[in-house]
């Protein structure tokens, strides 16, 4: 039984547990009420009974005796009129009926009243109860000298029967059952809405709970428990959900905010040189192949210069590597500022950087590359007492007909890089590369420097 009340919610297994005793309680009371109620009608029928046969039988003997008729009736009249009463007869001493009126009157009594005591006798018929009693003659007063003894039982002149009706009675009865019932319903409402309420006050926050704690394990975090409850322990547990629910969304999003800046650092790492904080080599591969992309969609004229720093190891050697990795951050700030804001720029290796410019002409690429170079070379840096000035050399490569892949771009400004180089350092040469310079390239790499 247990068992299986306890696979209902909660909610039917209180209204279960707060229902079903008021039910049975106020149908048991109804009941014994009912049952009460009816013996008492039943005792006050007969008591009225045994009361009507009492007063005719004593008025009846004079009547009985000195055989008036009028008197008869008049006292049969009397007697039904009386509420309840159906029937009124008189019998003579054997049981013959002598005169009725009304009914449930047999024209002859089945068997004599005893005349000891107050003998009534009663019986039951259908719709109608009878009374039945002996008349019998009240011995006179005798006076002390009398000769015979008082009669021990007293003469019987006759007999008397009354029948109530039980109409009125059934009706009293049909009356009671029917309050009785009214009330049990009214009872039983009262008491279901009691139950339903207290159910609910209980068992509604305990779903909602329920209901919340599973969105949650779905990953909805921002489930939060209306503040229903009226009973203490439940309003302490849906502020404490609340609560929790609370602290793990903020810690969920304290981690979201974490991760989403690590993933915002990697993602810069993955595409800066930390030194100078210029795009690195991999961005540079990816935003060329896209300047091509462009270029075959739009027309877009790029153009690339390759930058090499010129005797920069003299500053490694001569000051040291942190002092050399100083330069480098000086001179990407350099060429970030000279050249525009939607020109990129990029350190590709260890003294090596890259430009891309978009929308450039050629004279301005060149004059541009050729600024570059001179303020690179002006520029001077101090260390440990002494001077340096590394310079540069360029190399410019523009897409043209014959340049039209990305590799073939950086290959071609990497070459015209390297014959800078090697034709004395310290200005710029473009692709593609004059017959005197190209010559002289048999040792050139065929693709840029890792
Ligand atoms: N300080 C510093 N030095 C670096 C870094 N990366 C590479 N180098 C150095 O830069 C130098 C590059 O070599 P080279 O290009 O042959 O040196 P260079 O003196 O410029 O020679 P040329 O280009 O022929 O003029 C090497 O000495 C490397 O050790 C770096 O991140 N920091």
């Amino acid at each position: 039984m247990i068992a299986a009340l306890a696979r209902y919610s909660l909610r039917r297994q209180m209204l279960l547990v707060l229902g079903l005793p008021s039910v049975v309680f106020v149908l048991c009371i109804a009941a014994l009420f009912a049952h009460q109620s009816s013996r008492a009608l039943d005792q006050a029928l007969l008591e009225r009974g045994r009361t009507m046969v009492r007063f005719l039988a004593p008025a009846a003997e004079y009547v009985l005796v000195s055989g008036n008729r009028e008197a008869l009736d008049a006292l049969m009249a009397r007697g039904l009129a009386q509420p309840d009463v159906v029937g009124v007869g008189f019998y003579d001493p054997g049981g013959e009926a002598l005169a009725m009126l009304g009914e449930g009157l047999p024209p002859r009594l089945a068997a004599p009243v005893r005349t000891e005591g107050d003998e009534i006798r009663v019986d039951l018929a259908d719709g109608a109860v009878g009374f039945e009693a002996a008349v019998v003659v009240v011995p006179a007063a005798v006076d002390d000298y009398a000769e015979d003894p008082p009669l021990k039982t007293a003469p019987v002149v006759g007999r008397v029967r009354v029948v109530l009706g039980t109409a009125r009675l059934d009706a009293e009865k049909r009356s009671v059952f029917l309050t009785v019932s009214l009330l049990v319903l009214g009872v039983l409402a009262a008491a279901m809405v009691i139950a339903l309420r207290l159910a609910g006050s209980v068992g509604e926050p305990v779903a909602a709970l329920v209901r919340a704690v599973g969105r949650m394990a779905d990953g909805d975090l921002a489930v939060r428990v209306p503040a229903h409850a009226r009973n203490g322990e439940l309003k302490a547990l849906e502020a404490g959900f609340n609560a929790m629910a609370e602290a793990i969304a903020e810690s969920q999003r304290t981690l979201q905010a974490r991760v989403d800046e690590a993933t915002v650092q990697l993602a810069w790492q993955a595409h800066h040189d930390p030194l100078t904080g210029l795009a690195n080599r991999r961005a540079f591969e990816e935003r060329i192949e896209q300047a091509v992309r462009a270029h075959r969609r739009s027309g877009d004229q790029i153009t690339l210069f390759y930058i090499d720093l010129d005797h920069f190891k003299a500053v490694n050697d001569s000051c040291g590597h942190a002092a050399g990795d100083q330069l480098l951050s000086q001179l990407g700030v350099l060429l970030r500022g000279r050249l525009r804001a939607e020109d990129e720029v990029f350190r590709i290796g260890g003294d090596e950087f890259a430009a891309i410019l978009r929308s450039c002409g050629s004279e301005d690429a060149r004059r541009i590359a050729e600024g570059l170079c001179a303020a690179i070379a002006d520029h001077a840096f101090e260390c440990e007492g002494r001077r340096f000035r590394v310079g540069a050399s360029i190399g410019l490569a523009r897409m043209d007909p014959d340049l039209q892949e990305a590799d073939a771009l950086m290959i071609a400004a990497d070459q015209a890089c390297y014959a800078a180089k090697h034709g004395g350092r310290g200005h710029v040469v473009e692709y593609p590369l004059p017959a005197a310079a190209g010559s002289s390239l048999s040792a050139a790499p065929s693709a840029p420097p890792a």
